[in-house]
């Protein structure tokens, strides 16, 4: 990726949130780059410091340390230049409720240099039935997440800053969402997307990071981080069975295993060579396997490791090690 191609740019970023107590490090030191067109998803365990580092992009806080680039500005000191050309969905939006949502995106727009026309605003996120007379407050929790998003939306970006965008949406809503995002991308938006929702991630982003106490734990394409996962291989051991009467593992291409009374639970990097040794096994042996499990890597067991790493406390910063930070 050129400069020139860098949308946004993150060098060794850090937010450090303190008060009189003490200090606390929220984002550690993270570094990406988006280039133009390109989704980003920032995903994260609760705390992991997705929104810490997402409000450090939007220019709405200084970091401790470290740069960010957006469209080639800081976009801190140089908030002029860089807030027109981008948009931002907060995961609380926080306008006045006694307005009408028609009035709401006016004001915005009011704000707002070459903004889109009220109704095509509110048509793109699915609120072309709730002008009018509808205030705000009458809003249900995901309308008013589709409000956010058509506020976000007015100004004509280049960058689109997501928060949990389709937190509050059901189904529905959270499909017609993608597509507007994929739409946008498609005319050439640039997008960083943080959510709880991994199929989310797997769905619409080019390439994710997965955050975690603050760091990058995971980062790339989709394919490249569930690559990295192991895929899981279980089944009940057949009566009268030992773990020792299986093949021997390692020549199967499994690289752990495990057993929870008499499931048996393998761990491989090869998931075609082990599964077939193991059936051809069976088979021979004329034995059925019975709760036959056979599981690739997804996005989830990438997900799931690192948050049980974070339970272990195999990695610093963990809660513990918050609490001492914020009492030394
Ligand atoms: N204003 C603040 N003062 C002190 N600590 C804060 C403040 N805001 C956030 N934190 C802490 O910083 C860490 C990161 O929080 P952040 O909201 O960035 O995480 P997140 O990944 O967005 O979480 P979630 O998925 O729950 O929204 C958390 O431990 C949080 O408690």
């Amino acid at each position: 990726m050129t400069n020139n191609e860098r949308v946004i740019d993150v060098t060794d970023l850090r937010r450090v949130y303190g008060d009189k107590r003490g200090s606390f490090e929220a984002v550690r030191g993270v570094s990406f780059s988006v280039g133009r067109g390109e989704l980003f998803a920032l995903l994260g365990t609760n705390g992991a410091g997705k929104t810490s580092t997402v409000e450090l992009l939007e220019g709405l806080a200084a970091p401790a340390g470290g740069r960010v680039r957006i469209l080639g500005h800081d976009p801190y000191t140089e908030r002029d230049l860089v807030r027109p050309r981008i948009g931002v969905m907060l995961q609380e939006g926080g306008f006045p409720s006694e307005l009408t949502v028609t009035e709401t995106v006016r004001m915005w727009a009011g704000c707002t240099s070459g903004a889109r026309p009220v109704g095509e605003a509110l048509e793109m996120v699915g609120l072309g039935g709730r002008r009018g007379t509808v205030r705000v407050k009458q809003l249900s929790g995901g309308e008013k997440r589709r409000l956010d998003l058509a506020l976000a939306l007015l100004g004509r970006p280049e960058v689109l800053f997501l928060d949990e965008p389709t937190t509050g949406l059901d189904a529905e809503g959270r499909r017609e969402t993608w597509e507007l995002v994929r739409a946008l991308r498609a005319e050439g938006t640039t997008v960083l997307l943080t959510t709880h929702y991994l199929e989310e991630a797997e769905d619409l982003a080019d390439r994710l990071a997965i955050l975690h106490e603050g760091r990058i734990a995971a980062e790339g394409r989709v394919d490249e981080v569930v690559a990295a996962q192991p895929s899981h291989i279980s089944f009940e051991l057949p009566e009268g069975y030992l773990l020792g009467d299986l093949p021997p593992l390692a020549p199967l291409g499994i690289t752990g295993h495990e057993t929870e009374g008499r499931i048996v639970r393998l761990r491989t990097d090869e998931l075609q060579r082990a599964a077939t040794g193991l059936l051809l096994w069976a088979r021979d042996a004329g034995i059925e396997l019975r709760r036959l499990d056979v599981r690739g890597a997804s996005l989830e067991e990438a997900f799931l490791r690192i948050a049980r790493n974070a339970k272990d406390g195999t990695e610093d910063g963990t809660g513990e090690a918050r609490q001492k930070e914020m009492a030394a």
